[in-house]
């Protein structure tokens, strides 16, 4: 790490995508909060932990959260728009997020780009509206096809580029979250050689290491209990999706992120 780089806590955390209910979400953020309990305050201290449910249960999670005392776990967003109010029917301002207690903002998801045709444009586009309101943008970035490393991390820097061009600031704090899509919703993450190659990669981007805002890179794509370990030399932490959806398994793996 240069002397200037601002340190790299470990970050672990998981979107409900669309798969819950409000009664379920309740039901995961105490049956959640029960099991991280047994995690060691100490350990707990080490990372910063998020919960991104839909939006409609964002206000409840949080409110669970405060009631438990339990504040110190982000919410997140799991998208928003890029203006912060007007005229876009359907959408989700950035600075309501910010207002609602919302400190993540996920964006340009694989399934965003792939279903609602979202491109790098408009994902920085959004990446910028989270960082102006005061909230970090988790940008998915990872290639379509399995193979090639070099190949890999040339589509993640066409993604990552977009979305540091278009900051307010160069401080403004970024995590990264590497995703191949050929990895999300499959029955296994993708190598741990693999992800460790094509993040090497990502960091080696100009546009990445030479920033002053920190800049931390995770790992998504069918990740959970048992993976973190091979992957802690070079990423900062897990990006979970399924495999966390059950309490247990996600204050597991919070605290191999923490411990390891
Ligand atoms: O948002 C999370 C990622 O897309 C990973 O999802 P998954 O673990 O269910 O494959």
């Amino acid at each position: 790490m240069a002397a200037s780089e601002p340190e790299r806590r470990r970050i672990v955390g998981l979107s409900t995508k669309m798969y819950f209910s409000l009664a379920r979400q309740a039901e995961f953020t105490s049956a959640a909060l029960t099991s991280l309990a047994a995690v060691s305050p100490a350990s707990l201290s080490a990372v910063d932990v998020f919960i991104i449910p839909d939006f409609l249960n964002i206000r409840s999670t949080a409110d669970s959260l405060a009631a438990a005392g339990a504040s110190h776990i982000w919410i997140g967003a799991q998208d928003c728009h890029w203006e912060d109010y007007g005229a876009f029917t359907g959408e989700v301002s950035p600075a309501a997020l910010a207002d609602s207690g919302v400190r993540i903002v996920e964006v340009g998801h694989a399934e965003r780009r792939r279903l609602f045709r979202e491109d790098d444009a408009v994902t920085a586009r959004k990446a910028a509206a989270a960082a102006r309101n005061g909230m970090i943008p988790l940008v998915c970035i990872g290639e379509k096809t399995k193979g090639d490393v070099a190949v890999a991390v040339d589509e993640c820097r066409v993604q990552v580029d977009a979305v540091m061009a278009g900051l307010p600031s160069e401080d403004a704090e970024v995590v990264l979250a590497y995703e191949p899509v050929w990895a999300i919703g499959a029955a296994q993450p993708a190598g741990e050689e693999h992800v460790l190659a094509v993040v090497a990669g990502i960091r080696d981007l100009e546009s990445v290491k030479g920033r002053r805002g920190l800049t931390r890179v995770v790992y998504g794509g069918s990740a959970g209990p048992g993976l973190y370990e091979k992957l802690k030399s070079g990423l900062d932490g897990l990006f979970l999706g399924r495999f966390g959806h059950d309490p247990q398994q996600f204050a597991k793996t919070v605290k191999e992120v923490a411990e390891a």
